[in-house]
């Protein structure tokens, strides 16, 4: 076990390189499963649950090859996925556990191989996550669905078969799993509902470039008409923006002036405003988005929403600028019914902050002071580390897996920019 110990109160100035994102990296490889040529990915990030879907779909047969980086140490990996033989349909308990997008194989591998076993991912700390929606939408396809033992048992021997899926809300990982299942189905299939975050773009254009029919991806309505196979194809990984975003929260939160290269600024709206609207002077450049303070933070009123809204993903970082805001800020979470772990914590280093449903209640504070304090799940931590970078005095964030599940060599990164932050055993 290791935890990251923060002196904090340092401005942060200077380049920060943004990595390839997780949350559509992984969804991207889960694709390799549906073609027997070879899918070659450009700028994956170097993490903890690339290294974990890499596991399990070397179990499933998959043979991955690794290219090191394009360019310096902080650049992403080239992988090569080679799916010709899928030799296990089972995603077994042990390594989807460990990763809930785990469950992304169940549409590419029931499409491909007519069927598949994988485990319930089962809830997390930020909520219960049911996979319904993932279930009903193979159903409609006309796969049968059974759940035995803590595991889905999918299965199509004749194939998947075009219809319309109409989502009651919007999931992401749902619009997912449809999308690349309808790819191999027979006839087309439509999505209503769907989820339009850049990621789902970023796959869409994938399965493109491996030869499927797609229309309407980034909309709230895609079409799709299968074909008998994809084929081998080379992708660019999109960058991460709720990295980029928490960057930016960083350079805010330290009174700091960071320079975010490779931040996909086009999908970053909405985040962009929260920090326009917290004071800082934004400008975009080509592909680097430069984020500079003013001073104090204003407060802040925002709501999580599907994309485009404010991402949920970045609720907790800035949850901490707002904890040192000059006034009192409300935060809604309407995605996940648990997102508010971080909060106890924040108020250990003396954040003041209430929660009433949904919303939480934040009054800015002049100052907050460093403490031991527990990471519960991925971006609470790095709430929790923004937080530390800002206090007076020492934080110690122990639970550290959670932050290597999503920051590509975070306390490099931050150290590059000028922070005092190290990886200490625990
Ligand atoms: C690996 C990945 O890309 N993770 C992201 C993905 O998660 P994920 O794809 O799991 O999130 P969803 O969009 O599916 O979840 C949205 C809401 O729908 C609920 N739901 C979802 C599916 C379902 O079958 N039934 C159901 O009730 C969930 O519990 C949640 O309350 O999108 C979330 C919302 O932007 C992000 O926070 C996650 O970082
Ligand atoms: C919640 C997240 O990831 P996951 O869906 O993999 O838990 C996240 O990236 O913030």
């Amino acid at each position: 076990m290791e935890k990251l110990v923060i002196r904090g109160g340092k401005p942060l100035a200077g380049c920060v390189e943004i990595s390839g994102a997780k949350n559509s990296a992984l969804k991207l490889m889960c694709a390799s499963l549906l073609t027997d040529d070879a899918l070659t990915l450009d700028n994956l990030p170097r993490l903890a649950d690339i290294t974990t879907l890499s596991d399990l779909l070397n179990h499933l047969g998959v043979t991955i090859t690794v290219r090191g980086g394009t360019g310096g140490r902080l650049k992403g990996r080239t992988m090569t996925f080679d799916a010709s033989t899928i030799s296990d349909t089972v995603a077994p308990y042990d390594i989807v556990r460990k990763m809930r997008a785990s469950i992304l194989v169940l549409g590419p591998l029931v499409s491909r191989a007519g069927e598949a076993i994988v485990s319930l991912p089962g809830g997390c700390a930020i909520g219960t996550r049911p996979i319904d929606l993932h279930l009903k939408a193979l159903q409609t396809l006309g796969a049968d669905i059974d759940l035995e033992s803590g595991y889905v048992r999918a299965s199509a021997p004749r194939g998947l078969k075009g219809a319309v899926i109409r989502f009651p809300f919007v999931s992401v990982g749902a619009t997912e799993n449809a999308l690349m299942a309808a790819t191999l189905a027979h006839g087309e299939t439509v999505i209503e509902n769907a989820a339009r975050e850049p990621e789902i773009s970023d796959l869409a254009s994938c399965l493109s470039a491996m030869g499927a029919i797609i229309e309407g991806a980034g909309t709230e309505t895609i079409r799709i008409q299968g074909v008998d196979r994809l084929h081998g194809a080379t992708h660019r990984v999109m960058p991460d923006r709720v990295e980029a975003g928490s960057y930016a929260v960083a350079a805010l939160i330290t009174g700091g002036d960071l320079r975010l290269n490779g931040a996909g600024i086009e999908d970053m709206s909405a985040v962009i405003d929260a920090l326009r609207a917290a004071g800082g002077t934004i400008a975009a450049d080509d592909d680097s988005l430069h984020v500079r303070s003013n001073g104090r933070a204003h407060p802040l009123t925002l709501i999580t929403q599907p994309f485009p809204g404010f991402p949920t993903d970045c609720q907790a970082q800035f949850m901490a600028l707002a904890a040192l805001a000059d006034g009192a800020s409300v935060i809604t979470e309407t995605i996940f019914e648990n997102r508010y772990m971080h909060v106890s914590e924040l108020c250990r280093l003396g954040a003041d902050i209430t929660v009433t449903g949904a919303s939480a209640t934040i009054r800015g504070v002049g100052r907050l002071r460093g403490a031991p304090v527990m990471a519960t799940d991925l971006r609470a931590s790095m709430g929790l580390a923004l937080a530390g970078l800002a206090a007076e005095g020492t934080t110690e964030i122990n639970r550290l897996y959670h932050l290597d599940r999503g920051y590509e060599r975070l306390e490099e990164k931050l150290r590059g920019v000028g922070a005092d932050v190290e990886r200490v055993p625990a």
